[in-house]
């Protein structure tokens, strides 16, 4: 009898690391309109101070804090009005003790002013006095040079991943290029003498291709891009001419279907026969997800991932995505949220299970729900949001146990 000799996930992943940890990325300089999702290649520095000039959050009256104290309402402080301030220009107006200056959002202070008054909280009395109706402190409605960034402060780490806000603050550093790491290049192979195209009728027996398309996009998400998709019989030698072709073009591979221990299950001896080192790892102690496969050819990642789609695509992201994001430096983790458990869950005794979960917002509470299913059903995955993990140590979780509820 022959088992699968299983690895935890743990070491799976720590594997995975010291086998490729020679694959490095080279980087590459687009526009930072291109650079949405893309990930920095190096440490970012601010090369200004921003804002680098002090300047009003708000439509008001420039003044130096102190003049206003006990000001209010009923009992307004008197300022002389000493100018205005013009959006955009420098101002050389500088103000004393007893006087105040217009400032429009964004403007520049005028010196010796310390404040901003609300144009609300104050009353023009004629041209030159304005009644002063509540107190402000030292930097209230004021950003200070430098307050938002600061010169040669990292503004973006290495390994992070662009959002628009970044493109935001690149574009107001001056920034019209970004150095990031050129996109993995991956590509899919699905496996399987029952599978055919979406746009095919399926005879009795077959099954229509869903893991072609869910691991390629699954790629795209991770920043990747998608170089090579194809569908091949349960055949050795197509499967191995197939996988050196797509070696040559691609960083990793994935294979879809042919991991367990079937007589048509060939993923393994394909990866073998292709080059060294070959398998390192078959079989990770996960449900869903066990009869995984993992090898090295020419530096190159090949994944085995089981047929069954939701397994496919679990490993993807517990995995195949660990390796994306270690080889992108990308150090943040999966999000969470906490929820309650609204049930029982067991274990998987000996295996570290991932159940798909939805949830619920009531009285006030997050309700954690599973979706029962076999990991055949891809309607497990588009019913949830996320899933909770039970240790391999764990027996179980409890209902009304808080539990973490990681996204994807
Ligand atoms: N004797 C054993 N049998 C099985 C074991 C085991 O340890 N011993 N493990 C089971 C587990 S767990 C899984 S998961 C599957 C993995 O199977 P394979 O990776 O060999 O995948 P296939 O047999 O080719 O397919 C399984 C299932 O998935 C469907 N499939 C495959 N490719 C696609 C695709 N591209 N799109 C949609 N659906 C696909 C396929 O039709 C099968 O129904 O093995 C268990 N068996
Ligand atoms: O481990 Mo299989 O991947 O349960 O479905």
């Amino acid at each position: 009898m022959e088992l699968l000799n299983t690895v935890t996930m743990e070491k799976a992943r720590n594997r995975l690391e010291e086998v490729f940890k020679d694959l490095t990325l080279a980087g590459e300089e687009i526009p930072i309109l291109q650079a949405l999702g893309r990930i920095v290649y190096e440490d970012i520095k601010a090369p200004i101070n921003v804002p680098d000039f002090n300047r009003s959050t708000v439509d008001g009256y420039a003044v130096i804090a102190k003049d206003t104290f006990g000001a209010s309402e009923s009992l307004p402080s008197f300022l002389q009005k000493s100018g205005e301030v013009e959006m955009g220009k420098p101002t050389e107006i500088s103000i004393q003790s007893g006087e105040c200056c217009y400032v429009p959002t964004g403007g520049m202070l005028p010196k010796n002013s310390d404040a901003v008054v609300m144009v609300e909280y104050t009353e023009e009395m004629d041209d030159d006095t304005i009644f002063i109706q509540t107190a402000v402190a030292p930097k209230d409605n004021v950003l200070e040079v430098g307050e938002d960034i600061t010169k040669e402060q990292v503004i973006l780490k290495k390994g992070h991943k662009l959002r628009p806000q970044d493109i935001g603050v690149l574009a107001g550093m001056g920034f019209t290029k970004i150095k990031v790491f050129r996109k993995l290049k991956i590509s899919i192979l699905s496996t399987g003498d029952e599978i055919v195209s979406p746009e095919e009728e399926t005879k009795p027996g077959q099954i229509k291709d869903m893991n072609t398309y869910s691991l390629a996009t699954a790629a795209i998400q991770s920043g990747c891009e998608v170089v090579a998709l194809d569908v091949v019989k349960d055949d050795l030698q197509v499967l191995e001419d197939q996988l050196k072709a797509f070696l040559e073009i691609s960083d990793i591979i994935l294979v879809s279907g042919g991991s367990s221990m079937g007589t048509k299950d060939v993923t393994k001896d394909a990866i073998n026969a292709i080059g060294e080192p070959g398998v390192f790892i078959h079989g990770i102690a996960v449900k869903p997800g066990k009869p995984t496969i993992v090898g090295k050819i020419n530096n190159k990642a090949v994944f085995g991932l089981p047929g069954q789609p939701v397994s496919a695509l679990v490993v993807y992201q517990i995995l195949v995505n660990h390796l994306v994001k270690v080889l992108y430096s990308d150090e943040s983790s999966i999000p969470y949220l906490l929820g309650e458990l609204t049930v029982n869950i067991a274990s998987a005794p000996g295996r570290e299970h991932y159940v798909m979960v939805k949830i619920a917002q009531e009285k006030q509470k997050t309700k954690v729900y599973p979706i029962h299913g076999k990991s055949g059903m891809l309607t497990m995955m588009t019913n949830s949001i996320g899933y909770v993990k039970i240790d391999t140590n764990q027996e179980g979780l409890t209902k009304g146990q808080e539990v973490e509820v990681y996204l994807f």
